[in-house]
């Protein structure tokens, strides 16, 4: 019981959020004495009115849109540093991290799942000054993924980014690294390094299938370059989901590490779907910093 504040980006998934909107609100009337209900009108409100929930003792806080919706109110929780739990209903176009959390992926579905949910604890990670639930990459693939459009995005929904993303590592563009890894500095040339907190990225679970939400770790993906044999071979393995072998990558699990680029002045980052900080990159793990409601049946 107790208060509960509902976060709505009205915008998200092709504003698909008003026709949810209200049976979420009726689900969490019986779960919580008082439902308060925000519609975000910009960039910010969600973390602005979630970090003064936090700090207002809300019992929980939910939100409802795609990845943009997500990051941003778990920044607010994160900066207001308080207990307190966190819910979401996923509108996006990948959902990474409902499909780590076994969060039904239909908007009806994940309501239905809150008659009875349980709740579990989730690592998140910080990046610098700000805080990620799922991913940050930097190098060949945020580029092109970024400039993957609303139409592609609609009509392949995750293939569009797995397409993209594949055709961008044989481009033989790469990047110079210096990696601090839990204390041990290591130089690497790679045209794409991620940082996963979960095993699902792009909806695809082959780079760390190991990786679970509440494992106390980061796993650091740092790619070798790829020819276009490699990629053929490549391909059809990802999306018969076999695990990327450690032939096209290292794959590290990580509590702290530091990352500098050197032969070049920017490359820009992609964090949980939007830009994400610059570099040089300071990550690290906040083990079981938050408590998420997952279905009471998941095995997490
Ligand atoms: N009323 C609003 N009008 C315009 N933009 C908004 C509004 N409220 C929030 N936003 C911004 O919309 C951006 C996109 O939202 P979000 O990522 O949740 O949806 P999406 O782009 O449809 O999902 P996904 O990226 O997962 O496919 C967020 O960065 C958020 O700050």
């Amino acid at each position: 019981m107790g208060r509960c504040l509902l976060i709505v980006n009205p915008t998200a998934g092709r504003e698909r959020a008003k026709y949810f909107m209200g049976s979420l609100k009726l689900q969490l009337e019986n779960n919580f004495d008082t439902v308060d209900l925000r519609q975000t009108g910009k960039k910010g409100d969600a973390t602005a009115w979630a970090k003064e929930a936090a700090l207002e003792g809300y019992d929980s806080v939910f939100c409802m849109g795609g990845d943009g919706t997500l990051n941003e109110t778990v920044n607010g929780l994160a900066l207001g540093n308080r207990p307190i739990h966190f819910g979401f209903i996923p509108l996006g176009t990948v959902n990474d991290l409902a499909r780590a959390l076994q969060i039904p992926l239909h908007p009806e579905q994940a309501i239905a799942m809150l008659k009875r949910a349980k709740t579990v604890p989730l690592d998140i990670g910080k990046a610098n000054d700000r805080y990620f639930v799922n991913t940050i990459a930097a190098g060949v693939m945020p580029e092109a993924v970024g400039q993957v459009s609303i139409e592609q995005k609609t009509r392949l929904g995750p293939l569009a980014y797995f397409l993209t993303g594949l055709k961008t590592l044989q481009s033989h563009k790469s990047f110079l690294f210096k990696m601090n890894i839990n204390g041990e500095t290591t130089t690497r040339r790679s045209p794409l390094i991620i940082a996963m907190l979960t095993n699902s990225i792009g909806s695809f679970r082959n780079i760390a299938p190991e990786a679970r939400v509440n494992d106390g770790k980061l796993w650091l993906a740092t790619f070798k370059n790829i020819t276009p044999l490699d990629l053929l071979k490549l391909a059809p393995e990802m999306l018969a989901g076999t695990p990327v072998s450690s032939e096209y990558m290292y794959l590290e699990q990580v509590e702290h590490v530091k990352i500098e680029l050197l032969n070049t002045d920017h490359l820009s980052t992609n964090m949980d779907g939007d830009t994400g900080p610059d570099f040089p990159l300071e990550l690290q793990i906040l083990p079981s910093f938050l408590s998420v409601y997952v279905p009471a049946d998941s095995d997490i």
